[in-house]
């Protein structure tokens, strides 16, 4: 019997709040690692954003491997533990690598062995990779593990909490550690200080291994049942040879293809197997969702630079997590239920399936923000056209006259243009910050704040030097960028709510349809649509871009709106399963006992190995 309050096992407790630290952790070190890279190693952009991307690849890739160890060989109790070990090690290596004292002998500011700071970030970023994911899938499920079977319903409100505390960690860690890199400290020479921006991260993680480890006491652990791994993929292996090896018509069909392992394997292991690859069927649509989801961290951000407004960057990183934490209680306490009174069945599938839909409406928003952006930017010459300005430093209009043609884009300052068919008056080029102008002896102070996307000329006439700073001429070629950035709001509106219907519910759903002894493996399988989900970005964005952006945020909509039609026939033809049921109607089908089915499966391994080794010593006879 575990210790309760409120009617949840207090275990879960320890659980959120390990979460919540491990994600501060995670999301804190992400947001500075882009401007290490730039700006501590001296990377150009493109290198820095590559290995940015490879990393959180690498992230969501891990999953499985930490599904694999935990379900089949440590458990997820002693795999947490180990991993976030690990993870904690990859943290304080990481934080290491970012103080350039260590290697600046002539104490001029900057390292002077930048082999040394890459090998050890590289090597923090690889365990940092290996204990991130590893953990993941066993978190949740192992919070799952704490529930009883009359907790169904805290269980559900256990993964929104479980959301909450991610959003709460990565919404507080994109705020601080920003703001302590920008601090400056050091040991020779005075710098921004990134060891503060890592350390903080790195003590988090090492906090959050403490209070996973005081909980100790408190928790449900199942041990794992032997290598189920291994005996997974023996099954699904012996069941394909025997489909192919009977593949006459003379034999009868049988229900399940998994069936055909039926000769050979025990039924409780087949029944899971057909769970576990049910529910990985319909898995096969769902990165689309993430492929749209995560492009608010690349399209969306550049979006944003091409609009007015400050605090960009914060903006970006944070409004998610806020909407999150706005969202999941509203949802939770307010939407479903709502939902249900009205008599719907609104079944997790059809979450995600709505979700889908807000998550391609956040996108035809962005398509309808990017042709107000679009309307405002200025022309520039196609590969087939050639540009002409004409720039008039005279004080009286001058009229030019241009013979027509069709190739030509042009501008012009200060002057009546005049063509056959139209007259044009526009503006050139070129300065993007405050400045000062020296000419000579004299000074001119330009004091004003220029609009970002915009582009200047300062024509000075040979007369400054009369004293007559007013005689210099300001001609504004680029009108700064004039749509607001508030107008991405709804888009990350939409976006959000899609990703409580579908994220959350995808979590929630993995663990409640996967056998007790496939639950991190499922929760890794559900990470790793995630993670197919970027690679479908790395691929189709960026090599196939078209010509206008709004035209691409359509064909992302579109693309997932097709995609959840296939995914809702799919649900369609899914039922809804209570994995603890299916597993105790085949141990009495069987009329065994759980410790006799154990003994059962080991009994069948070792026949197994001994037909192995039976036939290995037959062959060395021969
Ligand atoms: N909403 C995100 C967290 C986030 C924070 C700051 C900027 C963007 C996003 C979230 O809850 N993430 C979860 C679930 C998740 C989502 C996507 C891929 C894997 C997991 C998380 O565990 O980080």
């Amino acid at each position: 019997m575990t210790a309760e309050c409120c009617g949840y096992p207090i275990s879960i407790f320890f659980i959120v709040v390990n979460e919540f630290c491990e994600r501060f952790s995670y999301y804190g070190m992400r947001a500075v690692l882009v401007l290490y890279f730039r700006y501590f190693l001296l990377w150009d952009d493109d290198l820095a954003t590559s290995i940015y991307h490879a990393f959180v690849a690498l992230c969501y890739l891990t999953p499985i491997l930490g599904a694999i160890i935990a379900d089949s060989w440590l458990g997820k109790f002693k795999t947490i533990i180990y991993l976030s070990i690990v993870y904690a090690i990859g943290q304080v290596t990481m934080a290491i690598s970012t103080i350039h004292d260590i290697t600046d002998a002539n104490r001029d500011g900057t390292p002077d062995n930048f082999t040394f700071h890459i090998a050890l970030s590289m090597l923090g970023l690889i365990l940092i990779a290996l204990g991130t994911g590893g953990i993941k899938p066993c978190v949740a499920a192992f919070g799952g593990d704490q529930f009883q079977e009359h907790q169904s319903r805290q269980l559900n409100t256990f993964f929104s909490v479980f959301y909450l505390c991610i959003n709460a960690g990565s919404l507080l860690s994109t705020l601080i550690t920003p703001v302590l890199r920008a601090q400056e400290c050091g040991i020779h020479t005075q710098q921004q200080c990134y060891p503060l921006a890592f350390g903080v991260p790195a003590v988090l993680m090492v906090i959050s291994l403490v209070v996973f480890i005081a909980g100790s006491g408190m928790y449900v652990k199942t041990d794992p049942e032997g290598n189920i791994m291994w005996s997974v993929c023996k099954c699904i292996g012996f069941a394909i040879k025997n489909r192919f090896r009977h593949r006459s018509s003379s034999y009868p069909k049988r229900e399940h293809w998994m069936d055909w392992a039926n000769e050979k394997y025990d039924k409780l292991l087949i029944a899971q197997i057909k769970m576990v690859l049910k529910v990985l069927f319909l898995y096969i649509p769902l990165p689309m969702f993430w492929t749209l989801f995560d492009q608010k961290g690349s399209r969306w951000t550049l979006q944003a630079t091409t609009m007015s407004g400050d605090f960009v960057s914060i903006l970006i990183s944070t409004v998610n997590p806020i909407l999150i934490l706005t969202l999941v209680p509203i949802m939770d306490r307010l939407i479903f239920p709502l939902i249900q009174k009205c008599g719907l069945n609104f079944s997790p599938l059809k979450r995600m399936t709505v979700g889908m839909l807000f998550a391609a409406m956040a996108f035809v928003s962005a398509a309808l923000v990017q042709i107000e952006i679009d309307k405002t930017l200025p022309n520039f010459p196609s590969s087939s056209e050639s540009q002409l300005k004409v720039v008039n430093t005279y004080s009286t209009t001058l009229n030019v006259t241009i013979s027509p043609n069709e190739h030509l884009l042009i501008e012009s300052f200060g002057v009546q243009l005049h063509t056959s068919k139209h007259t044009y008056s526009t503006i050139s080029c070129m300065f993007v910050n405050d400045f000062s102008l020296i000419h000579g002896e004299q000074w001119c102070e330009f004091s004003r704040k220029f609009g970002f996307g915009a582009s200047y000329t300062f024509l000075i006439p040979s007369t400054v030097f009369s004293d007559d700073c007013e005689s210099i001429t300001e001609v504004e070629d680029m009108k700064p960028n004039s749509v607001h950035m508030a107008l991405q709001i709804p888009q990350y509106f939409l976006i959000t709510t899609g990703e409580v219907m579908f994220s959350v519910t995808g979590l929630q759903f993995s663990y409640s349809q996967a056998p007790k002894n496939m639950k991190s493996v499922l929760q890794a399988g559900w990470l790793c649509t995630n993670a197919v989900g970027n690679i479908i970005v790395l691929i189709v964005a960026e090599l196939g871009k078209l010509p206008k952006q709004w035209a691409e945020y359509l064909l992302f909509a579109s693309l997932l709106v097709a995609v959840s039609i296939i995914f809702s026939i799919m649900a369609y033809f899914y039922t809804y399963i209570d994995p603890a049921e299916i597993e105790a109607q085949v141990r009495k089908e069987q009329g065994l006992e759980p410790e006799e089915m154990e003994k059962e499966t080991l009994e069948m391994e070792e026949k197994d190995e001994d037909q192995k080794n039976e036939q290995g010593v037959k062959q060395t006879k021969i």
